[in-house]
């Protein structure tokens, strides 16, 4: 049987895996300086604390979603490397699960600096 590993070793996988697909995938990179702008932005125009705990909520989702999604993309492509209709069906889901993190991150976004901006360009 496997040995148990230890809890540094278990941060040390997950920090691996999250540094792997940053270097690996483009819209890992792009979610990471989105999100570092919006919250510069967030601290710009004063956001309240719990304004800024919804914003750090859909940004932990959609990257959440792509990591796993580069996940089964990396088990697709183990077990699946030839073109087949069910691993064009998971890879297109979980596509669909960050586009819809993705989306859903811009709406919440727009609804909590619409207000500030507003009076910001209105001084
Ligand atoms: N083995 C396969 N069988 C069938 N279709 C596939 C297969 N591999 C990829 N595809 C199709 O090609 C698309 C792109 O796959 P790919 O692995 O290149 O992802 P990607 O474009 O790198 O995604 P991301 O931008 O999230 O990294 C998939 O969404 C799927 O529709």
């Amino acid at each position: 049987m496997k040995p148990a590993s230890k809890w540094s070793d278990t941060f040390r996988y997950a920090a691996e895996g999250i540094v792997t697909a940053l270097k690996s995938e483009r819209n890992m990179k792009i979610h990471l300086l989105a999100a570092v702008a919006v919250l510069l932005a967030a601290a710009y125009f004063r956001l309240p604390g719990r304004d800024v705990a919804l914003l750090l909520i859909v940004i932990g989702l959609v990257i959440a979603a792509e990591l796993v999604n580069t996940a089964l993309e990396a088990v697709v492509d183990l077990v699946s490397p030839d073109w087949h209709p069910l691993a064009k069906t998971a890879k297109d889901t979980a596509a669909g699960a960050v586009l819809v993190a993705a989306i859903i991150a811009v709406c919440v976004g727009c609804l909590l600096f619409y207000e500030p901006v507003m009076a910001y360009f209105q001084q």
